[in-house]
């Protein structure tokens, strides 16, 4: 995709030296690196695993196929080990009964620290890094997510769906051919924006979104770059597209959209505490927030939608539980989007959330990750291992996820994983042992997802309708894999797009 390629600099590089002065440069740059990773295993710590590469460490193999190398790894060494990865060391623990090691260190294993890395170098967020009040009064307002206020927000998403419907997407009533990433990223960012920022009064609203989702979709493809150490001022594309993106997020641009959220409002409040109100860098907290409301649900809608199309028996299963919903609550589907669903009452569609933990479970690749504050020991249950400060400690959860003891035919899409006598499934064991958590792709502990409940309505929302007022069928046959670029972050995007078609379904009263 446009400008997902880094460093392109390497003529400028031959052009200025001769090949005798690059060779030299190439050694040096090899040499230094080897030197900034030149670290042994001290007696006490988890084997360490460095790979060939000078610096990089296991980047390529991780890259490759992160839950076969992490599976390989696994047989070799045990359940703990540390890893280089581009200049990090990173010591994993893939026992999920010793989860609880990372939960209940907060002071010792750091999840601030590493977040506002990220939010530095994604958003040009800096202030972070050294005022804890203004990260505190940020979060305090995640509550805003949840509970009550998300009643609110799912309210306005009914609305902002059935607008989108009624203005595009019912108007098909002949087979209209689209390609699958495109139309489900074109449909979360319409509604996730509108719901959460609202409509900008100025100007062409459909032009305004179209091109603020196009930018979106190139600045989130170049995302994993951003948060490399790669000098920023090779990444000179991905750093205007983070600069145009917060030009449309600034106070004044923000004063000019109706209807935002009370969590924008409150965040907006806030900032304007903690900075002067034309600052910029407020502009990059809302692109923070704005990111972290699209990045995952996009590729989630889009293997949901897949896995659907690919499982028709699933696509039948979940219109019969959407019918039987309707006739129990006295909805008629028809003409236009008459339908409407409340928090409470999707959560009583069984059938809908398997499908949406089942393609959670499938690709969610998010890894916990915490900073060593200081040296210390990690007491497991049958040992102990020592961690060194500035290292990170993580937890990869599709180790679980694709456990054949936890899951049986891990890599299969069963619909109804989720589901035991007609109920939702909660308990799963491994080795015996209930296991507490089941799937895991908004993270644990102190770095939980605070939007996950918002996502996971949308997510459900969207599909029932979906399933209800059109007919979809898949075009090509392709079978599309998990493209491993974000390693070891969020929602793996798909390896290629896929065709589909979709029309409204003829629906009478
Ligand atoms: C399927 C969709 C989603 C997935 C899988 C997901 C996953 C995650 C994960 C794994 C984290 C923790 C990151 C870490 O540990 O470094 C996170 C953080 C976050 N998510 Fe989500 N997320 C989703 C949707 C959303 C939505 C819709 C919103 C907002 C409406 C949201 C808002 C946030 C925020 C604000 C944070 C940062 C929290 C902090 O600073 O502590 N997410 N998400």
């Amino acid at each position: 995709m446009e400008g997902a390629k880094t460093p392109g600099a390497s003529w400028t590089w031959t052009g200025l030296l001769p090949l005798p002065g690059l060779l030299f440069t190439a050694t040096l740059l090899i040499l230094v690196l080897q030197l900034l990773t030149l670290r042994t295993r001290r007696p006490g710590e988890p084997p360490l695993v460095k790979g060939w590469l000078p610096y990089f460490g296991i980047v390529l193999n991780l890259r490759k196929n992160p839950l076969a190398f992490m599976k390989s790894l696994q047989r070799k060494h045990g359940d703990i080990f540390t890893i280089l990865l581009s200049g990090k060391y990173i010591t994993f623990i893939l026992d999920p009964f010793q989860y609880h090691l990372v939960m209940k260190n907060p002071k010792q294993l750091n999840f601030s620290k590493f977040s506002r890395q990220v939010s530095a170098r994604a958003f040009g967020v800096k202030k972070l890094a050294t005022d804890d009040e203004l990260n505190e009064d940020l979060h305090r307002h995640y509550l805003l997510l949840q509970g009550k206020p998300l009643d609110c927000l799912l309210e306005c998403m009914n609305q902002q769906i059935k607008e989108i419907f009624e203005s595009q997407l019912l108007k098909s009533t002949d087979w209209n051919t689209a390609s699958l990433f495109e139309f489900c990223a074109s449909l979360i960012f319409e509604t996730t924006f509108s719901v959460i920022y609202g409509k900008t009064l100025a100007g062409n609203r459909k032009k305004f979104i179209s091109e603020l989702r196009d930018d979106f979709l190139k600045y989130d493809e170049m995302f994993p770059y951003l948060i490399t150490d790669i000098p920023v001022q090779l990444l000179r594309k991905a750093k205007a597209l983070q600069w145009k993106l917060i030009e449309h997020l600034t106070s004044e641009k923000l004063s000019q959209m109706q209807g935002e959220s009370e969590i924008v409002k409150e965040r907006q409040h806030v900032l304007e505490k903690h900075y002067l109100r034309e600052d910029f860098e407020i502009g990059g907290h809302h692109l923070g927030f704005l990111w972290a409301s699209m990045a995952n649900t996009i590729p989630t809608m889009f293997w949901a939608m897949y896995y659907l199309l690919r499982h028709p028996e699933s696509m039948k299963v979940l219109s019969n539980e959407i019918d039987s919903f309707l006739q129990s609550t006295g909805q008629k589907k028809g003409p236009g989007l008459s339908i409407h669903f409340n928090k409470e009452q999707l959560d009583s569609l069984v059938s809908l959330e398997s499908i949406i933990l089942e393609v959670l479970r499938l690709c969610s690749y998010s890894t916990v990750m915490r900073v060593v504050e200081e040296d210390m020991t990690l007491n497991l249950e049958t040992s102990s291992y020592h961690v060194r400060k500035g290292d990170f400690v993580a937890l990869f959860p599709p180790i679980q996820h694709m456990d054949p003891e936890v899951f049986e035919a891990p890599e299969e899409f069963r619909f109804d994983r989720f589901i035991e006598d007609g109920k939702k499934k909660k308990n799963f064991l491994k080795g015996g042992k209930k296991l507490k958590y089941s799937v895991m792709p908004f993270g644990l502990g102190v770095s939980k997802c605070p939007g996950r409940y918002f996502a996971i309505n949308e997510l459900k929302l969207l599909l029932a309708l979906l399933s209800t007022y059109f007919d979809i069928e898949t075009i090509d046959n392709k079978t599309v894999e998990l493209n491993h670029k974000r390693l070891l972050f969020g929602i793996q995007h798909p390896n290629s797009d896929i065709s589909f078609r979709y029309k409204a379904k003829s629906l009478r009263n």
